[in-house]
C-alpha cells in the first residue's frame, strides 16, 4: 500500500518539438527517476503538449506534423502521451495557462473519479489551501501535482528580457513546481542564486543531472535533414518514416516566419527574473 506521503505527480513538457528527438522522450524518464528516488513522489503520468502555430517561431512546421510525429513517438510508452489542446489553440498560448488548463483536466478527471466510486464520495474532501501566497487558488490533495518539464535553456530564459511575465513564473513554479533537466552550456544552479524571485521558489524547482551529456536538438535534426544528412537514432524510427514520407524539414521550411518582426511570446515588458 502506497505511503500517505508520497504525493502523485503528472508531468508537463511544453516546447515546439520541431520535431520530437529521442532527448525530449529521456527527459521524461530522467526526471520520474529522480523524483521517484527522493521517495516523496510517485509519477504516475507524462505530458507533451506542443506548441501551437500562433508561437510563429523561424522554422516551425505545422502543429499537425508535429503533433503526428510526438504521437508516434510515444505510441511504445506506457506512460507518456501527447495532449493537443495547445497546438489546436488559434492563438499562441502563454505556459502559464497551458499548465492551468491541464492542471483542470486532472481536477476534474478527479471529481468524475469520485463520482463513479460511492466510497470516495462519502469520504470528506481534502481540500486545503494551497501555501502559495497570494492565490486564491485551492489545491485538492487528491488531485496528482502538476510539474512544467523543461531544460535547463528553458530555466535560464525565464531571465531573457520581454519573455515571460512575472507573475507567470511565480505561478509556474511557487503553485505547481518545475523540473530542470540541466543541459549543456546552462547553469540552473547558478541561475537559481543569482535571481531572488527562483531562490525564494528554489525547493520547488526540481535540478536533474544529465550524467550521459545528451546534445541532440532539434535544430540539430532540421540541419542534418537540410544537408541530407542521416537523423536515425537521434529520433525514433517512425519519426524518421514520417518525416521522410511528408518530406519534412527544408531549407524553405526553415524560412518559416522568418518576416515576423515580433512574435506574440515577445511581446512582454518587465521579464528579468532577478
Ligand atoms: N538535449 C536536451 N537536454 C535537455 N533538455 C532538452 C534537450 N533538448 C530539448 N530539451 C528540452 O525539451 C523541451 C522542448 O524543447 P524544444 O521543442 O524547444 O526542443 P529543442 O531541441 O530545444 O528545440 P530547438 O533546437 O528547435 O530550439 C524544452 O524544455 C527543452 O529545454
Ligand atoms: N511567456 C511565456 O509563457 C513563454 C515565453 C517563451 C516561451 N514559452 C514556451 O516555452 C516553450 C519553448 O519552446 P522553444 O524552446 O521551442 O521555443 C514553448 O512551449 C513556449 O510556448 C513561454
Amino acid at each position: 500500500m502506497e505511503g500517505r506521503d508520497i504525493t502523485k505527480v503528472v508531468l508537463l513538457a511544453c516546447g515546439s518539438f520541431n520535431p520530437i528527438t529521442n532527448m525530449h522522450l529521456r527527459m521524461f524518464e530522467i526526471a520520474r527517476d529522480h523524483l521517484e528516488d527522493t521517495g516523496r513522489y510517485r509519477v504516475v503520468r507524462g505530458i507533451i503538449s506542443p506548441v501551437g502555430d500562433g508561437y510563429k517561431k523561424k522554422g516551425l512546421i505545422e502543429a499537425c506534423h508535429r503533433v503526428e510525429m510526438a504521437r508516434l513517438a510515444t505510441d511504445s510508452s506506457d506512460w507518456i502521451s501527447v495532449d493537443s489542446w495547445e497546438s489546436s489553440q488559434p492563438e499562441w498560448v502563454e505556459t502559464a495557462k497551458v499548465v492551468r488548463h491541464h492542471y483542470g483536466e486532472l481536477v476534474t478527471a478527479e471529481q468524475n473519479n469520485d463520482d463513479v466510486d460511492t466510497v470516495k464520495y462519502a469520504k470528506k474532501r481534502r481540500i486545503e489551501d494551497n501555501t502559495f501566497e497570494g492565490s486564491s487558488h485551492q489545491i485538492n490533495r487528491d488531485v496528482p501535482q502538476l510539474m512544467l518539464l523543461c531544460g535547463a535553456d528553458v530555466l535560464e530564459s525565464f531571465g531573457i528580457p520581454n519573455l515571460w511575465k512575472q507573475e507567470d513564473i511565480v505561478e509556474i513554479i511557487g503553485r505547481y513546481g518545475l523540473v530542470c533537466i540541466t543541459r549543456s552550456g546552462n547553469d540552473p544552479h547558478k541561475f537559481i542564486h543569482q535571481s531572488d524571485m527562483l531562490w525564494k521558489y528554489r525547493k520547488n524547482i526540481h535540478v536533474v543531472h544529465e550524467w550521459v551529456t545528451n546534445e541532440i536538438s532539434a535544430t540539430h535534426v532540421r540541419r542534418a535533414l537540410r544537408r541530407g544528412r542521416s537523423i536515425r537514432y537521434l529520433l525514433p524510427d517512425p519519426v524518421v518514416w514520417y518525416i521522410q514520407e511528408h518530406n519534412l524539414y527544408s531549407a524553405e521550411s526553415e524560412q518559416k516566419n522568418a518576416d515576423v518582426v515580433l512574435a506574440p511570446f515577445q511581446r512582454y515588458t518587465g521579464a528579468s527574473s532577478s
